[in-house]
């Protein structure tokens, strides 16, 4: 009977310990699966008016905690309908979607979801410490072979969009921990120079009361040298005179000694107090400068990144509107890169990416300006040069690309660049000169590729 017991025992152990595995496992899926759906909601979201709001209710059921099975089926349900409902209607097309896009659609990047996908993930700037995920992930994004690879790219968009919010509100509380410091060092200073003129004063006071003192001896020695009736008198009082004037004096330079004593003290604290905030400042100015790097630097190529040519854009940009210097840009695509990737690997692109990114710092000429725009895109500012003249230049730096002597196991491998050439004119901004020259970029490829084209 206890053997029985103890055989009974065992098995409902047992079975409570795969019951709890289960569950576990159960629970794992169900949040891939949740997750699933999440992404995939995103991706569609925008595609008809009609699904739109089952997908937000579908998507908030599914963001705002664990949501219950019955909901979500009724939910899912509902959209099924809206999507059964919606039979032969056509769905809405890409361009349409409140997706910021900027690029012409190019029939290469596959689904219309991956193609803005791409763009918003080459749109995005990130910290320098988030941009190799960056990169992956636009890499990732560009490979994606169906949907569900998307979602998940998605997800890590959404991954890396958060991490960098956070790490710049970590910026931020940074730099308030900094304002912070600085302000009660200020606030120290302001201290002391309230007390020093507090102590000025006293210091006056104290000459104001010699003053005083030394005035009155004198006027009553002034009086005994009238009223003293003999020499030894007169003597004597003005021996008495003297000596009182002499404490006067021996008094007033021993407060005035304290109070120097005192002064000079915190003079010197505050002598070192200003030199440890200079040496912190500078410290700081180091570290601030060293981050804008940092922050316009594409690490992997080692050249200037898109921010920077946003910025060195906008200054470009506002002086051309006040002179009239000529103002061109250049925007370079390396051509198939994919399938240079594909054939020999990311790493092997990248060294390709660097190689080119090189040449091109190497080959502009000194007054250009060349950054990695994103991705395989590389842009060049050619400050006072016309249309022609930058044309002529893009030509000399799509030959030297051409010309680079890439190998793989021994054998050559061909690399080449479409570039697209705009010049700003009078009403143009730099966003519309981008575009002009993104668009005979496509020109460019479309035209059979390794050529510049004006835009
Ligand atoms: N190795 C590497 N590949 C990258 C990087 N950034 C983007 N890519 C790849 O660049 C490729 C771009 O492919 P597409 O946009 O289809 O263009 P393409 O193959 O160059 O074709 P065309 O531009 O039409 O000539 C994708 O395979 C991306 O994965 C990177 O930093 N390193």
């Amino acid at each position: 009977m206890r053997l029985d017991n103890q055989l009974w025992e065992s098995k409902y152990r047992e079975a409570v310990d795969r019951l709890t595995r289960e569950e576990a496992q159960w629970r794992a899926v169900e949040s891939v699966l949740r997750q699933l759906v999440a992404s995939l909601t995103r991706a569609a979201h925008g595609a008809h008016d009609q699904v739109d709001p089952h997908i937000e209710r579908l998507s908030a059921a599914l963001t705002g905690g664990p949501a219950d099975a019955m909901v979500l089926e009724t939910l899912s349900n509902s959209l099924r309908d809206a999507l059964e409902g919606l039979a032969t209607r056509p769905l809405r097309s890409p361009e349409d979607r409140a997706i910021p896009i900027t690029r012409p659609q190019r029939g290469e990047y596959g689904s219309s979801v991956q193609s803005a996908m791409h763009r918003l993930v080459d749109r995005i700037v990130v910290q320098p410490k988030l941009a190799d995920r960056a990169n992956d992930l636009r890499r990732d994004v560009a490979d994606a072979g169906d949907l569900v690879g998307l979602a998940t790219c998605g997800d890590r968009l959404a991954d890396l969009v958060n991490e960098q919010r956070i790490g710049m509100q970590r910026e931020i509380d940074a730099l308030q921990a900094v304002l912070r410091h600085v302000a009660s060092r200020l606030d120290e200073l302001t201290q002391y120079m309230a007390r020093e003129l507090a102590d000025q004063s006293t210091g006056e006071a104290n000459g104001q009361a010699l003053d005083a003192s030394v005035a009155h001896e004198m006027r009553l020695l002034g009086e005994a040298v009238l009223e003293a009736e003999d020499a030894h008198e007169l003597r004597e009082r003005v021996n008495v005179g003297l000596e009182t004037i002499a404490a006067c004096f021996r008094d007033f330079r021993e407060r005035e000694g304290t109070r120097l004593t005192a002064y000079r003290d915190r003079a010197e604290k505050m002598r070192q107090r200003v030199e440890q905030l200079e040496t912190e400042r500078n410290a700081l100015q180091r570290s601030l400068e060293r981050e804008h790097e940092l922050a316009q630097t594409d690490t992997m190529i080692g050249m200037p990144n898109r921010l920077a040519y946003e910025k060195r854009i906008e200054a470009a940009y506002e002086s051309w509107l006040t002179t009239s210097r000529p103002l061109s840009i250049a925007a370079i695509d390396i051509d198939h890169f994919k399938s240079i990737n594909d054939t020999y690997g990311h790493t092997a692109g990248d060294a390709v990416l660097r190689v080119i990114g090189q040449a091109l710092l190497k080959h502009v000429r000194p007054v250009d300006f060349v950054a990695r725009y994103g991705g395989e895109e590389f842009i060049v500012i050619f400050d006072g040069a016309d249309e022609a003249e930058s044309l002529q230049v893009s030509e000399r730096l799509r030959g030297k690309i051409q010309h680079l002597a890439f190998h793989a196991s021994r054998q050559p491998v061909r690399v080449t660049a479409s570039i697209g050439v705009a010049q700003f004119r009078p009403g143009d901004s730099p966003q519309a000169v981008f575009e002009r020259a993104d668009l005979a970029l496509y020109t460019a490829k479309n035209g059979g590729r390794n050529r510049c084209v004006i835009g």
